[in-house]
């Protein structure tokens, strides 16, 4: 099994430090959609409204681009979306695999999305072979004894893991072994990799289990306001309460 760290150092061998290569694909989204508007310029204020970035960290970030703007014009909408393309080396198209092909693997092959982007879904790979040759969003699955031969064939250095989570590390290895570099991981597993891989997670239940949190704290807040419990907490807080099965507190009585 491969072992080593999942994260690369805060900043980037060019200087360009990793929170403003997270925002840069906001930048991106926000300038594609002025450009498809054939909006010619914008000021760095409309531009962080639509990224839902705070303007001076936009004007920062872009420093690091070398672009600056032009005062009373603002960014060349064109040019910007060119530069940050480059910069997030999307001016050449990523050959890229999918592994796990159940519902969320064809979900993420039949999004229309990658392609517009770069990214062209070079094989879907899955283990299941009941599964090998049939067509998902018009192109057939791969049994995984084909993953090294399709890796090394189509020269892929991005993979898309959307396996069960005890899966996930053995594929992981397979993909590393077969020369991919980058994966893009939607099991709910930490995956160890070997220095120079990159692992982003893609986790949805962790973003609302967060936006629970807020929810709570904001609920919390309006009935302190109004001076009142809130009926979740006032709920939570009566000792009968009752779990789903009937027979098991949902929360422990303090
Ligand atoms: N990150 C998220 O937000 C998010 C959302 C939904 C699901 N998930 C996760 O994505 C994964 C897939 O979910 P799903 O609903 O599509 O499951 P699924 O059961 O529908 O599909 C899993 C697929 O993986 C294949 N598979 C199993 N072991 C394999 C291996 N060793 N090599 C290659 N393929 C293998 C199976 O044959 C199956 O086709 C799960 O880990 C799930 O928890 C994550």
């Amino acid at each position: 099994m491969a072992t080593g760290r999942t994260h690369r150092p805060a900043t980037r061998s060019r200087g360009i430090p990793e929170a403003t290569v997270a925002r840069l694909p906001l930048y991106l989204r926000a300038l594609t959609a002025l450009s498809e508007r054939s909006v010619p310029t914008v000021s760095s204020e409309e531009l962080a409204a639509a990224a839902g970035v705070n303007s001076a960290k936009l004007r920062k970030d872009f420093s690091y681009l070398g672009s600056y703007g032009t005062r009373g014009v603002g960014y060349d909408v064109e040019y910007l979306v060119y530069q940050i393309s480059r910069e997030l080396g999307l001016t050449q198209d990523w050959p890229v695999v999918i592994v796990g092909i159940g519902n969320l693997g064809a979900a993420l092959a039949n999004y229309g999305g990658f392609a517009s982007r770069g990214f062209r879904v070079a094989a879907l790979i899955d283990a299941d072979p009941q599964m090998a040759g049939k067509p998902v969003a018009g192109i057939p699955v791969q049994h995984t004894d084909e993953l090294e031969k399709i890796i090394d064939d189509d020269g892929v250095s991005i993979g898309v893991i959307a396996t069960p989570a005890g899966a996930a590390q053995q594929v992981c290895d397979r993909l590393v072994a077969a020369g991919v570099t980058s994966i893009l991981n939607f099991a709910p597993t930490v995956l160890n990799v070997p220095e120079g891989v990159d692992v982003r997670k893609v986790d949805l239940s962790i973003e609302l289990q967060i936006l629970a949190f807020h929810e709570q704290r904001k609920a919390g807040e309006e009935a302190a306001a109004d001076g009142v419990v809130p009926p979740a907490v006032a709920r939570k807080q009566r000792p009968t309460d009752q779990g789903p099965d009937g027979d098991v507190p949902a929360v422990m009585p303090a």
